[in-house]
Parts: structure tokens; sequence; C-alpha cells
């Protein structure tokens, strides 16, 4: 019945995986999307380079730029410690009225904020919302074009500290060639490139790790 696609991912995740379990909420979505409908999450491959570098963060407070309908807020959130927090920022309401379901049905909505809107407008509130004084952790997944103006703009706002690591899907594929010249250019960043494939799919993508050195 589900009329969009994301609320066919949503059907398939309601149909397939656990509640309250998120491994089988993300595994459920891969399936779909690898066997029924392909969609643009960071998918399973990508999804263990995002594990490995958040479990090496292990951020107290993360951001997420690009919900989408919740595959890495999940995967996310599911490594997150006790007490840490993902604010994760969508701009297409429809997309989020999915995510929400999906969040709550993998049992992070604890550890979640979603928040509506377009990142440009959200980030410069961000301290004086939730109280925030830096990000430990960025995924960056919006539309490619934002993700240098964004990047500025969290330098500008001072929500990057000395460590923050951004983490940014696509660089490839579909391509953000500024963000690349931006933060390997930049002395104020140490980047490295995580080779990888976009999602369900045998083309090149990878993943870039920038470390903010203040
Ligand atoms: O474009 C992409 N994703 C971004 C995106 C895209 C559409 C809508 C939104 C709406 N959400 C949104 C917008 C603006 C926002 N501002 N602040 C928050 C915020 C949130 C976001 C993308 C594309 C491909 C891809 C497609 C086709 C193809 F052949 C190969 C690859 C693969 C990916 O992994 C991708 O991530
Ligand atoms: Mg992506």
């Amino acid at each position: 019945t589900g009329s969009t696609q994301p609320q066919r991912m949503l059907e398939a995740v309601q149909k397939n995986a656990t509640k309250g379990d998120p491994e089988s909420v993300f595994s459920a979505i891969d399936y779909y999307c690898r066997h029924k409908e392909w969609a643009m999450n960071v998918g399973d491959e990508k999804g263990l380079i995002l594990d490995s570098v958040l479990t090496e963060v292990n951020p107290s407070i993360a951001l997420e730029l690009g919900t989408y309908c919740g595959y890495s807020t999940v995967r996310i959130a599911r490594l997150l410690s006790p007490g840490s927090k993902l604010i994760t920022v969508e701009f297409n309401p429809a997309f989020a009225a999915v995510a929400r379901q999906i969040i709550a049905y993998a049992g992070v909505q604890d550890k979640v904020t979603l928040v509506e809107g377009p990142s440009g407008d959200l980030i410069p509130k961000m301290k004086e919302r939730f109280g925030i004084k830096s990000f430990d952790f960025v995924f960056l997944d919006h539309w490619k074009d934002r993700y240098v103006p964004d990047t500025k703009l969290l330098e500008d706002c001072g929500l990057l500290r000395k460590g923050t690591v951004l983490l940014a899907d696509n660089v490839i594929c579909p391509g953000a060639p500024e963000y690349l010249k931006y933060v390997r250019n930049s002395p104020r960043y140490e980047s490295r490139y995580f080779k990888s494939n976009l999602e369900y799919s045998k083309v090149e993508d990878g993943l870039e790790k920038s470390v903010f050195l203040g």
C-alpha cells in the first residue's frame, strides 16, 4: 500500500525487522534496497566504515545532516554510549515523517533529536536551542552542494573543536568536488579518503574523514 518509496521502506522494516533491534532495522532496509528498490541510504558497505569511525570517535554529541529515512541515524545511534546524543537534520517533511517511525521502531529515539528544516538555518541555532558547546562528530549526507557552506558555517558558529571528526558521504558519487578541495587544501583539516562503493551498487564511491585541527 505504501505510496512513496520511503513508506514502502518503512513497511519493509515493520514486516521484516524486530522492534527494538536496530541491527534488524537497517538490515531489513538493506535487503529491501538491494533486492527490491534502490534508495540513497549510506548502505551496508559504507555503513561498516561509518561504524568503525564512530566507534573510534565515540562521540558524546553528534550531528547528522540529511536524515532521509533514518538508516544512518539508526546505525549511528545504536553505537552511541549511554547519555550521548545525535541531532539529525532533515529538510524534507515526508522523509522526516518516515524517519521518525523507523527511528522509533529501532528503539533509539531517546538518543536522537530529529530537527526539520534547512541546515543553513538550523546550524546557527544549535547552541541556543540544544545547549551545545561543540560537536564531536558530524556526518554529512545532505545536498552535496551544501557540504562546503555548512562546514564553513559550523566553523564560524564555533561548533567545531580541535579533534572534531567530519565524515562526508558521496564524495565520488554523486560527488562533492568542492568539498574535497576545501578539506584537502585547508591547513585546518587532516583528511583521509575511505574508498568504497555506492550503496547497493558496483560504482565507486567513498567517505572522506576530516579531523578539524582548531
Ligand atoms: O543527493 C543525495 N542525498 C541528499 C539528498 C537528496 C535528495 C533529497 C534530500 C533531502 N534531504 C535534505 C536536503 C537538504 C538538507 N539541508 N539540511 C538537511 C537536508 C536534508 C537529500 C544522495 C544521492 C545519491 C545518488 C543518487 C543517484 C545516483 F545515481 C547515485 C547516487 C546517493 C547518496 O548516498 C546520496 O546521499
Ligand atoms: Mg549519501
